[in-house]
């Protein structure tokens, strides 16, 4: 099977112009197929702010009112995508910028109301992903750049959490190519210490996981990371990584840097 790597970078990556800049150079020079998952919250938050849209998150999943689909869409679909396709353009990348509305790749589902009313956030049954017209891009040459934004088939939006939209699209590429999914963001790895940036855990299995959430080591973000990682490799993902944006390049080859999930 042909290699492919499915790679998304961080919130924190994509705020920070320097980071981001190094990255997106990085992530152009990846030699093979490729596809990059981007989300955005942060600037999503701050645009919010100034339209005075308070963002609200419950379990690390923002509240995704009617108000609140608006600001995601315009920011994700449209300055975030658009600006890292131009940028890897600028790079030498041949990008296509998409979200899961476009040719039907990601359809999803409105969460259902339980204690907490999420609003217009979508979840994914990876059965529903179409891989095929991914493929199709791919074998034209092209590198698709997703925003993690989803849709109903009724012509309703939804807003999915990126990282769960780079194990589902790794999943369901999976029965046309050998996927290395790579979380990609500001830290080196998993940390035993999330303060000390060399702390870094080489290797996480599930035995390993329960150990580190009963001794309190992952909090935040991580811990949904770590769900769709497990995910992905029990699912047919061939490998998955999380590591710095900065160490993209050789998380692509066998000098792996960062966290492996096993
Ligand atoms: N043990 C840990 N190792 C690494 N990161 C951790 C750890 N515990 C908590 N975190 C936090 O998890 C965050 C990553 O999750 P998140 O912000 O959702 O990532 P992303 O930027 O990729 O969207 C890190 O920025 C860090 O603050
Ligand atoms: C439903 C939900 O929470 N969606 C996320 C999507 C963006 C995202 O995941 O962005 P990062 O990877 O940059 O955090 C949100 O709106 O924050």
């Amino acid at each position: 099977m042909i290699d492919l790597f499915v790679i998304k970078v961080g919130g924190n990556v994509i705020d920070n112009p320097v980071l981001l800049q190094s990255f997106l150079k990085k992530f152009a020079d990846v030699k093979g197929k490729k596809i990059l998952i981007h989300g955005g919250g942060k600037i999503a938050t701050r645009i919010g702010d100034k339209l005075g849209i308070e963002s609200k998150y419950v379990d690390g999943r923002r509240i995704t009112d009617a108000e609140t689909i608006d600001v995601v869409t315009m920011v994700y679909g449209g300055l975030v995508n658009k600006q890292l396709v131009a940028k890897l353009q600028a790079n030498g990348c041949n990008a296509i910028g998409l979200t899961g509305a476009d040719a039907n790749i990601i359809p999803a589902y409105k969460r259902p109301v339980k204690e907490v009313d999420f609003g217009f956030a979508g979840d994914i049954r990876v059965e529903d992903v179409q891989a095929a017209p991914l493929k199709a891009l791919l074998d034209a040459g092209l590198t698709p750049v997703f925003a993690s934004l989803t849709h109903d088939g009724q012509g309703q939006i939804l807003n999915t959490n990126a990282d769960t939209i780079a194990s589902s699209l790794a999943i369901a590429l999976s029965k046309y190519y050998s996927v290395r999914l790579i979380y990609c963001f500001e830290k080196k790895g998993v940390l035993h210490d999330a303060s000390n940036d060399d702390a870094v855990i080489n290797l996480i299995d599930r035995v390993i996981y329960k150990e580190l959430r009963e001794d309190n080591v992952l909090t935040d973000g991580i811990l949904p990371k770590l769900e769709n990682a497990f995910a992905a490799i029990e699912s047919g993902v061939a490998e998955v990584l999380i590591g710095h944006a900065d160490d993209v390049q050789s998380n692509t080859t066998d000098t792996v840097a960062g966290t492996l999930i096993r």
